[in-house]
């Protein structure tokens, strides 16, 4: 089965289990129809995969893989905070007139910083590092910036990550202040485990274990009965992940440089409404 099942079958089930409602609260997020969303929630989730052993895909339900690449290529290379750069309609509720989310993800990676070698901005430092400094113990980004935070129509929730080089291994972790369970925590998990991937190929490094440190982890109200659905299906095994070889420049990876082989997930029919 699926290591990705596995912790998530693990975490809704505690969730759905031990978790505590905020029912009872004014809370922010309502659906389509103006209803508050209210969610149930543990806090302190802590998920490790292993990058060398298996690709963290759910098989309980479709991860869209490309639309996840896509996302993920929209912040971490084009370093855009525009609807209109990207493929497909997942923040369009999000998005001002003009279709910006704000000084948002990647707007903020964008922003350049001093450092004694010149100007980098927060991707680029990255890369850096992990080439000329791997000992260093400062290879991270940070996109919660406080002082931009009144300008992003959606604070970030995947804020941060640490990357740390142990032999010729890349391990990183990603610190995530807020989850939405069914909607983006494979989704999450998924991006990230490609982005190490692609960092540790462009630094001569193999990709090794990514801790995702989870603050809220959420299951909202309308999601429970799908989730539970879910949590009766049967995991299959992890597809094999593949990546272009023969790219070796960060800013050369295209959606087409990676696929999955052997993907066979549960067919899902619901349409999973996202609060707002
Ligand atoms: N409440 C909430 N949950 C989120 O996960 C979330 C937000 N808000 N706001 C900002 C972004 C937008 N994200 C989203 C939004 C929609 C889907 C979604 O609709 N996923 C569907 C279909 C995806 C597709 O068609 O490619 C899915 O089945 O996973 C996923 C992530 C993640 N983030
Ligand atoms: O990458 C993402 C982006 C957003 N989310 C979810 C987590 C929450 O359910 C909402 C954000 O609402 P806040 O009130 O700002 O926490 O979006 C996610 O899981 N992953």
């Amino acid at each position: 089965m699926s290591y990705a099942d596995e912790r998530f079958i693990q975490n809704c089930r505690d969730i759905l289990t031990n978790g505590v409602w905020d029912t009872e609260l004014e809370v922010r997020p309502h659906w389509e129809d103006g209803t508050p969303a209210h969610t149930v929630k543990k806090f302190g989730i802590i998920n490790r995969y292993d990058l060398r052993e298996e690709f963290p895909i759910l098989t309980l339900r479709r991860t869209y893989f490309k639309t996840c690449i896509d996302e993920l290529l929209w912040i971490w290379q084009q370093k855009s905070n525009n609807i209109h750069d990207l493929r497909g309609h997942i923040w369009d509720s999000w998005a001002d007139g003009t279709g910006s989310i704000g000084k948002a993800y990647g707007y903020q990676l964008a922003v350049k910083h001093q450092y004694p070698e010149g100007e980098f901005d927060q991707v680029d430092r990255v890369l850096y590092d992990l080439k000329h400094n791997p000992a260093s113990r400062r290879i991270m980004t940070n996109i919660y910036n406080f002082q931009d935070l009144h300008e992003m129509a959606l604070y970030p929730c995947a804020y941060s990550m640490t990357f740390n080089v142990s032999g010729h291994t890349l391990n990183a972790i990603l610190n995530q202040r807020s989850q939405d369970m069914l909607a983006a925590n494979n989704w999450n998990v998924v991006q990230y485990a490609v982005l190490v991937h692609m960092m540790a190929q462009v630094s001569g490094l193999e990709a090794g274990e990514l801790v995702h440190v989870i603050a809220d982890a959420h299951i909202y109200d309308r999601h429970v009965p799908i989730v539970e659905r879910m949590l009766e299906k049967e995991p299959r095994p992890a597809p094999r992940f593949v990546m272009d070889p023969s790219v070796t420049d960060f800013y050369r990876f295209t959606r087409d440089s990676f696929s999955l082989e052997g993907y066979e997930p549960h067919p899902f029919e619901d349409k999973i409404p996202v609060a707002i």
